[in-house]
């Protein structure tokens, strides 16, 4: 798929005339190509949703309700199309996209349709100063959405949806990695009568086309999701010109198992919450702890139930594990591996690519468990973002909420245990933005969605985006 630019409600090719290879993972060759965008095309994009901004603003909730619903609509007719463009571009099985990505594209277009019709701001009286205040929520303007590879369509939308809903105008960047949704987007936001210039969608690279964003000095909110270096490196560009900033950083998240729990249910949820997407989503539980009474029962049958799982060419209907989204990326995720060997971790199941049949060059990896024997291990310490998770046994409550705190990061955590008072005692005490007791990954789009520490600053969802997304203005009047 040749890609291109999405300006002004139109698709045209980079000023510089400049492309790069995008490429398929599932079998390590380029499948297409997308503009290396600069500041002159993101200049381009910012006239033009500049230009729209003052009819957009206005533009009624209701008419803003119509427009975002048939969004979501078109998003669920051409799911096949759009889930089987996103398998190819980020090597995830197809099945996948199928049933969770595109489905959730849609739902963000849908709630945040819903949502911006229900939004209120607040009134005060000043009791007894015959004076009443009311807050205005105004749109920002011109905003910059920056997304990831990892969940692509999903995320690129969770920002653009509430941006739009709440009346701003759009220069959006989805990662150079994984193109191709975005600029299918582009088709179904004309198709859906979003007026021109309203999204405004530039590929190119994090370095030259999302810096020329975060740099731009009209551009005065940037909602980003990535890495956490990266996220730092916004945050200083960024924080000096007074832009709103909601970084959505990495995470090592915490599974802590205690011998209470639900077992089974436990096992099944722990093999997708450690491995699901490849492990290449900011909230898997990549650090297992389990109490030390079933440590041994859980590692045989952890090892054995995910010693089934498949590895496969992300098309096939049976595979549960599709490829890693880039080489670097592989040989990154793969990196660890060979420091987990170094750090005396044991490696009890994986570690090795894996050649899928007719897909001899894809980037494949074995889910991993690796034994760890101390919480400060660099595999327990630093974000792989792949298939790789650890064990590690603990004795105590206390034990098990230090090993779980004992981290740079605080993204989100999951609490296996049928115990009230432990679960509120672990809710209350585990630094991290989201707590998940007895599941994962379960979501509801109205909640505050987002990290501590090193995992980011600000919440998504829900009224919380469309708070980010819009300037309190308070008006006071004395009467
Ligand atoms: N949601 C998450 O938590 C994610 C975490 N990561 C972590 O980050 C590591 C690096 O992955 P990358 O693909 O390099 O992620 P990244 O954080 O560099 O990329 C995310 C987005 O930011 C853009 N970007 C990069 N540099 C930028 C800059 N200077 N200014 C503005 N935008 C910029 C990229 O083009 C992409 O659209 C991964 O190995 C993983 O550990 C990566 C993706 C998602
Ligand atoms: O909003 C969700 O349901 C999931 C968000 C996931 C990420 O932000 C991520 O993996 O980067």
């Amino acid at each position: 798929m040749n890609i291109k630019n999405y300006i002004n409600g139109e698709f045209i090719n980079p000023i510089n005339g400049e492309f790069i290879d995008n490429y398929n993972p599932a079998i390590g060759e380029v499948c297409g190509q997308i503009p290396n965008s600069t500041k002159e095309d993101v200049e381009l994009a910012f006239q033009s949703a500049a230009k729209v901004f003052p009819s957009w603003s206005n533009t009624t909730l209701d008419e803003r309700h119509k427009i975002l619903s048939k969004i979501a609509d078109l998003i669920t007719k051409n799911l096949d199309k759009l889930a089987a463009a996103e398998s190819k571009d980020n090597g995830k099985p197809l099945s996948l996209a199928k049933a969770i990505d595109i489905p959730r594209a849609s739902s963000n277009f849908q709630f945040f349709a819903n949502a911006i019709t229900q939004f209120s701001s607040e009134a005060h009286e000043s009791v007894g100063l015959n004076a009443v205040n009311f807050t205005l929520r105004q749109p920002i303007g011109v905003v910059g959405c920056i997304s990831p590879w990892n969940l692509p369509l999903y995320l690129f939308t969770w920002k653009i949806a509430p941006a739009i809903a709440s009346g701003n105008c759009v220069i959006a960047k989805p990662s150079e990695v994984t193109p191709m949704t975005a600029y299918l987007l582009g088709e179904i936001c004309t198709e859906a009568g979003l007026p021109k210039g309203v999204l405004n969608i530039v590929h190119g690279l994090g370095t030259s086309t999302g810096q020329a964003i975060v740099e731009h000095k009209k551009i005065k909110a940037i909602s980003f999701t990535g890495g956490t270096t990266t996220g730092a490196h916004i945050a200083r560009v960024a924080a000096p010109m007074f832009k709103k900033l909601s970084l959505e950083l990495g995470g090592k998240n915490p599974n802590i198992i205690f011998a209470d729990c639900d077992y089974e249910k436990m096992l099944e949820t722990t093999v997708r919450s450690s491995f699901a997407n490849q492990g290449q989503i900011c909230l898997c539980g990549s650090r297992i702890f389990v109490e030390e009474k079933i440590y041994e029962q859980f590692k045989k049958d952890f090892v054995q139930k995910v010693s089934q799982l498949k590895v496969g060419n992300p098309s096939e209907e049976s595979t549960n594990i599709g490829a890693l989204v880039s080489k670097q990326h592989l040989e990154k995720v793969k990196s660890y591996i060979d420091i987990a060997e170094n750090e005396g971790g044991k490696i009890l199941f994986g570690g090795k690519k894996v050649e899928v049949e007719n897909c001899e060059n894809g980037y494949y990896l074995q889910p991993t468990i690796v034994e760890v024997e101390s919480n400060t291990c660099r595999l327990n310490q630093e974000e792989i973002f792949g298939p790789v998770v650890t064990l590690m046994s603990f004795k105590t409550d206390g034990g098990a909420l230090q090993l779980a705190n004992d981290v740079k990061y605080g993204l989100s955590a999951t609490l296996w245990t049928n115990n009230l008072n432990r679960t509120m005692q672990f809710s209350k005490q585990l630094h991290c933005g989201i707590v998940w007791v007895n599941t994962w990954l379960m979501r509801d789009l109205r909640t505050p969605f987002g990290g501590q520490k090193e995992s980011g600053v600000g919440r998504e969802g829900g009224f919380e985006a469309l708070r980010f997304f819009t300037e309190p203005k308070n008006i006071c009047i004395k009467y």
